[in-house]
């Protein structure tokens, strides 16, 4: 009886887990961010940002929603560490790219890599939110000027690949997917913003589930 109890106890507050991938450049704040969100939602406060240096390799934290653990990775953002990148992309539920709104002559770097992201085929359908982040800096872009700024850079992209190889198929695929693209200001460092990027992440992460659990026919 008690083992009886135990696991119907077990199954009605069970809680389901997934991953979600922070990337985004070196220094863009993708560290301070996850230490952010683990102060908000534990009791064991995160680092403060100015015990935070730059990730070599990854760093892990896990917030508990309700019915819901997200569990985040944190992923180094210097080029030679972008490589171990697609080694998450398999298992993520949900990406998050971290652009750093303050650093207008890394933006393009920023998108290049960013595409690459996108161009992942395991990426494909897993939600993706872009934040733009050090909104608290007053010299930041807004969301809406990131995101005219990746639209400007996009367009520019397309120009010169459509006259090397015509790629219109593709094009058109990814410009849908930049029209549907989220974006959200944060401030990591203050923290604005980041209770509704998780809402977010929260909620997008369940309906994708469904649609999964719908398509097995479960
Ligand atoms: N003003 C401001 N600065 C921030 C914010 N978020 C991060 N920073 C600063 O940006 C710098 C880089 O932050 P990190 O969190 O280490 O950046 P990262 O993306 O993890 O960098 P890598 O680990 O090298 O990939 C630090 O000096 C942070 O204090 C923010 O919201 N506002
Ligand atoms: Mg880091």
């Amino acid at each position: 009886m008690y083992h009886l109890l135990k696991g119907l106890h077990e199954f009605l507050t069970r809680k389901e887990e997934f991953s979600v991938i922070i990337l985004g450049l070196d220094g863009a704040g993708k560290t301070t961010l996850l230490e952010r969100i683990k102060t908000l939602y534990n009791d064991t406060p995160g680092l403060s940002p100015d015990k935070i240096g730059p990730t070599v390799g990854q760093n892990m934290g896990k917030i508990t929603l309700p019915s819901t653990i997200l569990k985040f990775w944190d992923l180094g953002g210097q080029r030679g560490i972008r490589s171990i990148w697609h080694r998450y992309y398999d298992d993520c539920h949900a990406v998050v790219y971290v652009i750093d709104a303050e650093d207008r002559e890394r933006l393009s770097e920023g998108w290049e890599v960013f595409e690459s992201v996108l161009s992942a085929p395991q990426i494909l359908g897993v939600p993706l939110l872009l934040l733009a982040n050090k909104q608290d800096s007053p010299r930041s872009l807004s969301v809406e000027e990131i995101r005219n700024d990746y639209e400007d850079w996009y367009r520019h992209k397309l120009d010169s690949t459509r006259r090397t190889y015509g790629a219109e198929n593709e094009a058109e695929h990814r410009r849908e997917r930049i029209a549907s693209l989220d974006v959200m200001g944060v401030s990591a460092l203050e923290g604005t913003g980041v209770r509704a990027a998780v809402d977010w992440l929260f909620i997008r992460v369940q309906n994708s589930r469904r649609r999964e659990d719908q398509g097995t026919g479960q």
